[in-house]
């Protein structure tokens, strides 16, 4: 699906990752494993910009929810580019029906009791979290790509949240914190610390010293910075 060969990327003079070799395959769960700062955020929005927008849906960080719209126009809004601009345009101002009873059986699966029309600066991190997943479920693309989209959730409704996932996307790229949920759930774990790939090994390998060494990277530059 995408190779990316000695991948470098930068902040202005800042290199924030640097030499990365990471083969992606379709039909394939990966999970982005990594300290904090250690540049997940930044190659998963390389992967995005460099795969057809037509094939895959993003789940962004749920900051990035628009803060003065409502549920319903925050999921819908995963669904602009399958629609012409006038029909877009009258759901915005008055949702239609159809998309309505879609939305909220979308919800349902989500678990996200509420009522559509509630502005998402309203609702809980974890109620966020959601929203910015239906959003990408909306999409109905192929591809996910999601940066930490379970961070706010209980381990339980993460795990029934996966299973949802897994039924609606083929392809995942998951950046996450929790690596418990990532070697029970994906098939592949990469892990990334100072811009670099520490590991990249089926998930059934990512043992405790794997992970150890990944972390060990962020102390190691914390004691370089301090
Ligand atoms: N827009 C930006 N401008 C300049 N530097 C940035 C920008 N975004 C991120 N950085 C820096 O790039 C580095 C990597 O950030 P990135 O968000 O990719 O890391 P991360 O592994 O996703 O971190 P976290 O787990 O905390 O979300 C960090 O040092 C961060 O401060």
């Amino acid at each position: 699906m995408l190779e990316l060969v000695d991948l470098k990327l930068s902040y202005g003079d800042t290199p924030v990752v640097t030499g990365v070799n990471l083969k992606l395959r379709q039909g394939e769960r990966l999970a982005i494993l990594g300290p904090s700062g250690g540049g997940k955020t930044t190659l998963l929005h390389h992967i995005y910009q460099s795969l057809p927008k037509s094939s895959t849906a993003q789940c962004v960080q749920s900051k990035a929810l628009v803060d003065n719209l409502s549920v319903f126009h925050n999921i819908y809004m995963g669904a602009l580019d399958r629609h012409l601009w006038l029909y877009n345009l009258l759901n915005l101002v008055w949702p239609l029906p159809k998309q309505g009873s879609a939305i909220n059986l979308l919800c349902q699966e989500l678990e996200l009791d509420l009522p559509l029309h509630k502005p998402v600066t309203q609702l809980s991190g974890g109620q966020r979290q959601r929203v910015a997943i239906g959003r990408a479920l909306y999409q109905k693309a192929p591809v996910l790509l999601a940066d930490e989209p379970f961070s706010a959730l209980d381990g339980e409704m993460s795990r029934r949240l996966l299973a949802t996932l897994k039924a609606s996307f083929s392809t995942q790229i998951v950046v996450m914190h929790d690596a418990n949920l990532a070697r029970e759930a994906f098939d592949r774990v990469v892990g990334i610390a100072q811009g670099r790939v520490v590991f990249d090994l089926p998930a059934a390998e990512v043992n405790e010293s794997v992970l150890a060494r990944l972390y060990k990277q962020e102390n190691s530059s914390e004691r370089l910075n301090g």
